[in-house]
């Protein structure tokens, strides 16, 4: 089997989460039961999910940060379809970001 590309793989992912949007029970999918609790829930799950990728990074193991920075993507992918969006968004938003410094970016807001 030939590795999946990044965006494949989250390709795939969101493609999943919108099927399960729609077709799913609560009690057999947790997507399901996740979209159906509604953004707000699920905006906690990933502002824990971001608290444990810090504490990997700092205080555990490679592998640990790995796994915790899954569980992130996967419930950012979440909440980003519980508003009505998706990755394709995000990354539409990053493409324009190409080529503008970060520092240049900031320092423009500061001028204003
Ligand atoms: N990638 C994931 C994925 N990553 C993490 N999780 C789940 O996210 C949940 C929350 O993670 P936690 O470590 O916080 O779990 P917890 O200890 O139960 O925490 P609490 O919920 O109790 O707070 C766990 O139940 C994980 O199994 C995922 N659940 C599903 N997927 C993908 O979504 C697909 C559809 O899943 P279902 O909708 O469940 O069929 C799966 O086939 C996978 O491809």
């Amino acid at each position: 089997m030939t590795e999946k590309t990044i965006l494949e793989q989250l390709e795939i992912l969101e493609s999943l989460i919108q099927e399960r949007r729609h077709a799913n029970d609560p009690d057999t999918s947790y997507v399901a039961k996740m979209l159906n609790k509604g953004p707000k829930k699920i905006a906690q799950k990933v502002g824990e999910e971001a608290t444990e990728v810090a504490i990997a990074a700092v205080a555990e193991t490679k592998e640990d940060l790995e796994n915790e920075a899954a569980d992130l993507l996967f419930h950012l992918q979440l909440l980003l379809a519980s508003k009505d969006s998706s990755l394709r968004a995000v990354t539409t938003i990053l493409s324009q970001r190409m080529g503008i410094s970060g520092l240049d970016e900031k320092n423009s807001r500061k001028a204003e």
